[in-house]
């Protein structure tokens, strides 16, 4: 039996994929094989050995010790694209209510529910204080065209925004997928000096950490608006807070709400609700767990963000995975192992990714323990697994 271990509530619709016969899905387990998370922080947790793999049903791994778990063998995954839908719409309603003052409205409204026959007219005579520009033909600056940004920046063409981005590592997927009418920024620095509103969709790590501090909220036009539902640590809030004080951003929306933000009239806090729909997170734990059932019944691995994708139709009797350093040598010494030991190869691949490489090895018949024991010696292997595959249900069941 594997055992999952869940740090987040996963959706059902995900959960009922893992077989009964094969799975337990559990809170609490002090040997997990596995674990699937959304967003709780595991960069201070006590990872168990048993730990194979790390599925993360989202996008952001900033939650994920990622180069700890490489350097153990873990491979970590996510769902990516699985929950784009849902941040854009959120992203669409984040523009409009950056513009339109609708949530300070409906508080005043909200406020006159005494003043009984009066309401009527209160309203007519205070709505101009409530009045906000329309988002068509303002510039929208979208920083990351990835999954989300791809579809913020065509979903903003389509409400006759202009529309400007910025990502100098674009996939050719997602340049494929962005409307011909957004324009090219060729550098960060251009975007934020042009655009009325401004939308964050790249990931948090060490070179996006603080991209938006002062220096950048300098070049700015006065009165932009900021929308963040990429994560917190890409803006730095003393700097917007003094940006706001000085007229320069006029709206700051975050899904990413800290206690030194909440002070202020001008920032809208929403609680981290991008990805809460009920369609995103079906979508994201139905992909999480197909991924994870793929690699620890086959040892396939696809979408993972520190493991090279991999997969290998099965042809032997048994499987060995090998993770090792990314250094010369290591095939021959492992085929070396496997031929000593008088075991055919029936079908191999090897794959990298950075400095970690990845293998899976279809053999005829079994492989004795020692031959076992001999790979895991090599030095540079990380990782050694064994699997009959054919003792594994179909994966569509
Ligand atoms: N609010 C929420 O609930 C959610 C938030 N997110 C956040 O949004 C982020 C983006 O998600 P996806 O679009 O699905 O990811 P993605 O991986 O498809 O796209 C990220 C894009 O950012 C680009 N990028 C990386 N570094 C950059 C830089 N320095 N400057 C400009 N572009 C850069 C990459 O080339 C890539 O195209 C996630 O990493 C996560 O932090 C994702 C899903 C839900
Ligand atoms: O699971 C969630 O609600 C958070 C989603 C998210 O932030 C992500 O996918 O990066």
């Amino acid at each position: 039996m594997f055992k999952i271990q869940t740090l987040n509530k996963i959706s059902p619709k995900g959960l009922e994929i893992f077989p009964r016969d094969l799975y337990e899905v559990a809170s609490e387990f002090t040997h997990p094989d596995a674990i699937l998370v959304r967003s709780a922080d595991m960069n201070q947790m006590e990872i168990p050995p048993s730990v194979l793999a790390i599925a993360r049903a989202g996008a952001g791994v900033n939650n994920i010790p990622v180069e700890r778990c490489t350097e153990r063998g873990i491979v970590v995954f996510n769902t990516p694209g699985a929950n784009a839908n849902s941040v854009k719409e959120l992203v669409i309603a984040g523009l409009l209510i950056a513009s339109r003052k609708i949530i300070r409205a409906v508080e005043w409204v909200r406020s006159i529910a005494d003043e009984g026959d009066r309401v009527s007219e209160l309203v007519e005579k205070e709505k101009s204080r409530f009045t906000g520009p329309e988002i068509k033909g303002k510039k929208l600056g979208v920083i990351g065209l990835g999954s989300i940004g791809v579809m913020v920046a065509n979903a903003a063409v389509a409400l006759e925004m202009e529309v400007i981005g910025y990502d100098p590592y674009i996939s050719v997927e997602a340049a494929w997928g962005l409307s011909s009418k957004v324009q090219r920024a060729e550098t960060l620095e251009k975007l934020i000096r042009e655009a009325d509103y401004i939308t964050l969709h790249v990931p948090l790590n060490d070179d996006t950490r603080g991209m938006l501090n002062y220096e950048k909220f300098r070049m700015m036009k006065r009165g932009v608006k900021i929308l963040n539902f990429a994560r917190g640590g890409l803006v730095n809030n003393r700097d917007i807070l003094k940006a706001i004080e000085e007229g320069i951003v006029d709206r700051y929306v975050t899904d990413f709400p800290e206690a030194d933000l909440l002070q202020c009239e001008n920032v809208i806090p929403i609680p981290h609700l991008g990805a809460s729909t009920p369609e995103a997170e079906e979508n994201c734990a139905i992909m999480a767990v197909q991924q994870l059932r793929d690699f620890l019944e086959r040892g396939n691995i696809r979408n993972s963000v520190n493991f090279p994708t991999c997969q290998l139709d099965i042809s032997g009797d048994t499987r060995i995975l090998i993770a090792n350093r990314n250094i010369p040598d290591m095939v021959r010494q492992i085929t070396g192992v496997l031929g000593s030991a008088h075991i055919n190869i029936s079908d191999m691949i090897n794959k990298h990714k950075g400095n970690i490489a990845y293998n899976i090895i279809d053999v005829d018949g079994d492989i004795p323990s020692e031959a076992t024991e001999q790979l895991s010696q090599i030095e540079g292997v990380i990782m050694v697994r064994v699997l009959r595959p054919k003792e594994f249900s179909p994966l569509d069941r």
